[in-house]
């Protein structure tokens, strides 16, 4: 892949005897989601840190938009690298603010640049600057303590950020508003990650691509939808969740994709909206035991989506 904003070729390390990654390889292209999967202890953990540089490789090498990754100091490397981790650590005593600003400083960021660029990242997450900032973490639920944990890795603008479970541990509610709010705020900022998730479902949310890890290998490193319509191992089908499959094929598509035209009308009872999921189109046909369902766009209907148009997709073919 010609210009891959992290590259690592053949990356290995040891603890003892025990091989925890194994000569692995893969490329990130800038912009790019990649998130690692696999069952605990199978190595996630330790390439990200490999990454960054907070464990060094046994062999093997690590390139960041074509450099060598030991060419650099392991200082300046992490505060160019955005990286999070499940429950670590606000700085208690620090307010928001300053735990935000925390990366900044030791750039030596101006006091009126920090103030901004804290302010920014304060409303991007969903806070209220004026009131957020001044309050120190223990003022704030899990959910906002993750948030701004994830604000503060993004606080030096890097164009990497290595996220290690950073959702994990939080109820299932906030965690999906999460994964939406990353979701919108990579695709604003144009940010190359990697996230590590044992959940599956995690990973097809916020991943461009997922690399299925086992024993400190990758079985298969593919796209959501390739992964789920080409398991290639064992392993992989079964890490896949066969039995889901179609419905997780289901929850990659959008309405908008199989709307047919349908005379305008105001909306009825019940419709979907275009940028929903077949899924859940799906589950309200189900439901309500129809054909098909209107498709509405500002309280007026656009169009209808099909039960038989979505079955296809879930059993074989692409949307
Ligand atoms: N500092 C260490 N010393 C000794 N063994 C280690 C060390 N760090 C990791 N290991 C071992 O290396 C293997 C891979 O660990 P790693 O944390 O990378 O896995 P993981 O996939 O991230 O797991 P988890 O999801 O549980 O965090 C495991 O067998 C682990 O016990």
């Amino acid at each position: 892949m010609k210009g891959a904003m992290i590259r690592v070729e053949a990356l290995t390390r040891r603890f003892g005897d025990a091989v925890a990654v194994d000569a692995i390889g893969f490329e990130v292209a800038r912009g790019e989601v990649l998130a690692l999967v696999g069952t605990s202890g199978c190595g996630k953990s330790t390439t990200l840190r490999m990454i960054n540089r907070l464990i060094e490789p046994d062999k093997g090498r690590v390139e960041i938009a074509g450099r060598d990754a030991r060419e650099m100091a392991p200082d300046a490397l992490r505060r160019g690298i955005g990286y999070v981790i499940q429950g670590v650590g606000l700085f208690p005593h620090w307010t928001v603010a300053r735990n935000i600003s925390t990366v900044p400083r030791l750039l030596g960021w101006d006091r009126s640049r920090i103030a901004a660029r804290v302010d920014e990242l304060l409303e991007l997450f969903g806070f209220d600057p004026a009131e957020a900032g001044p309050k120190y973490p223990a003022a704030l639920s899990g959910g906002q303590q993750q948030r701004i944990g994830v604000a503060r890795a993004m606080a030096a603008e890097p164009e990497i950020l290595l996220m290690d479970e950073p959702f994990g541990a939080l109820d299932p509610v906030t965690r999906a508003r999460l994964q939406d709010e990353f979701t919108a705020i990579r695709r604003r900022s144009g940010l190359t990650a990697i996230i590590v998730t044992h959940d599956m479902d995690e990973a097809f949310r916020l991943a461009d691509r997922i690399a299925v890890m086992d024993a400190g290998r990758i079985l298969q490193i593919d796209t959501p939808e390739r992964l789920l319509r080409g398991p290639r191992e064992g392993f992989v089908r079964q890490f896949v969740g066969l039995d889901d499959r179609a419905l997780r094929i289901l929850s990659l598509h959008r309405v908008r994709e199989l709307a047919r035209p349908a005379p305008d009308a105001p909306a009825p009872a019940q419709w979907v909206a275009p940028d929903d999921t077949l899924r859940e189109a799906a589950s309200r046909l189900i439901w309500e035991g129809g054909e098909a369902l209107a498709v509405v766009e500002a309280d007026r209907v656009t169009g209808e989506i099909r039960a038989e148009d979505i079955w296809r997709v879930g059993t074989r073919g692409a949307a």
